[in-house]
């Protein structure tokens, strides 16, 4: 008789506990709870002002909370709007720059590049990148590190639209090959459907509304269950307020 297959859970990179973050009187978080498994890719979406990006950077250990409890995987990389490339390293020095190892591998940063189309660019200068081939190497930075969570904080926010598309078709490629957990910020709520498994709105301090994203890839962004999704995310979009609220009376 075959034995019970069970499938073991997907490991937690993201176990937060009424994790807060404050400004001095002003509440930006106020006890958030999420996980995110490994695999799993996360959109976090909210008006400008509620706490994304300082949600991000907690994710990352770029911030402290205030309190609360936060379980992240240890191997975490960034990607950030602006690629933030050391103009005065070639391209593969870049990629390697956020290996706190000190075990710096030519090799492993080519193969990094290689993912991303540009090891031909790896003995390059970043000046000679277009915007899209810059946001690449960032891209190739974080796989450098192998990461179990991904932080994407607006990394399409800058690119035009040609070359956005052609980054989300990357993006979904290196996440299924790789299989990190995600969480990317974004503003643009199209892009959150197209990429995501469930989109989370921020507002008030809290997750309004964890919005699950039951749509087959490739997505086709004209299908009206498509749509369907988008009228739903952008109903509670406008819910959701972006006062950050204060500790004073
Ligand atoms: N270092 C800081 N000191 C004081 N206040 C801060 C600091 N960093 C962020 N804030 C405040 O925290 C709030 C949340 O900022 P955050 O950048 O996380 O929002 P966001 O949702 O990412 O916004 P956006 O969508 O505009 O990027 C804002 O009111 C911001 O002014």
């Amino acid at each position: 008789m075959a034995a019970d297959l069970i499938t073991p859970p997907a490991p937690q990179v993201v176990a937060l506990r009424g994790l807060s973050k404050s400004y001095g009187d002003q509440v930006i978080l106020d006890a958030i709870d999420l996980t995110v498994e490994r695999g799993e890719f996360v959109a976090l979406l909210g008006p400008s002002g509620t706490g994304k990006t300082t949600l991000l950077r907690i994710l990352g250990r770029l911030e402290d909370a205030t309190s609360g409890e936060a379980t992240i995987a240890q191997r975490t990389s960034v990607v950030f709007q602006e690629p933030r490339l050391i103009q005065a390293q070639k391209v593969w020095r870049n990629v390697v720059l956020t290996d706190g190892r000190g075990t710096a591998s030519k090799a492993r940063a080519v193969a990094a590049l290689d993912e991303v189309g540009l090891a031909p660019k790896a003995d390059a200068w970043p000046k000679v990148l277009s915007g899209g081939e810059a946001q690449r190497v960032g891209l190739a930075r974080a796989l450098y590190r192998s990461p179990d969570l991904l932080l994407l904080d607006e990394p399409f926010g800058a690119l035009d639209a040609f070359t956005r598309r052609t980054a989300h078709d990357l993006v979904l490629r290196l996440w299924n090959d790789h299989r990190p957990g995600v969480l990317l910020v974004t503003h643009d709520v199209e892009e959150s459907i197209l990429l995501a498994d469930r989109v989370l709105i921020l507002g008030d301090g809290h997750v309004q509304a964890d919005i699950p994203v039951e749509l087959e890839r490739p997505r086709d962004t004209t299908s009206a269950a498509f749509n369907a999704t988008k009228r739903l995310v952008l109903h509670h979009l406008g819910h959701v307020s972006a006062r950050p609220h204060t500790t004073s009376p």
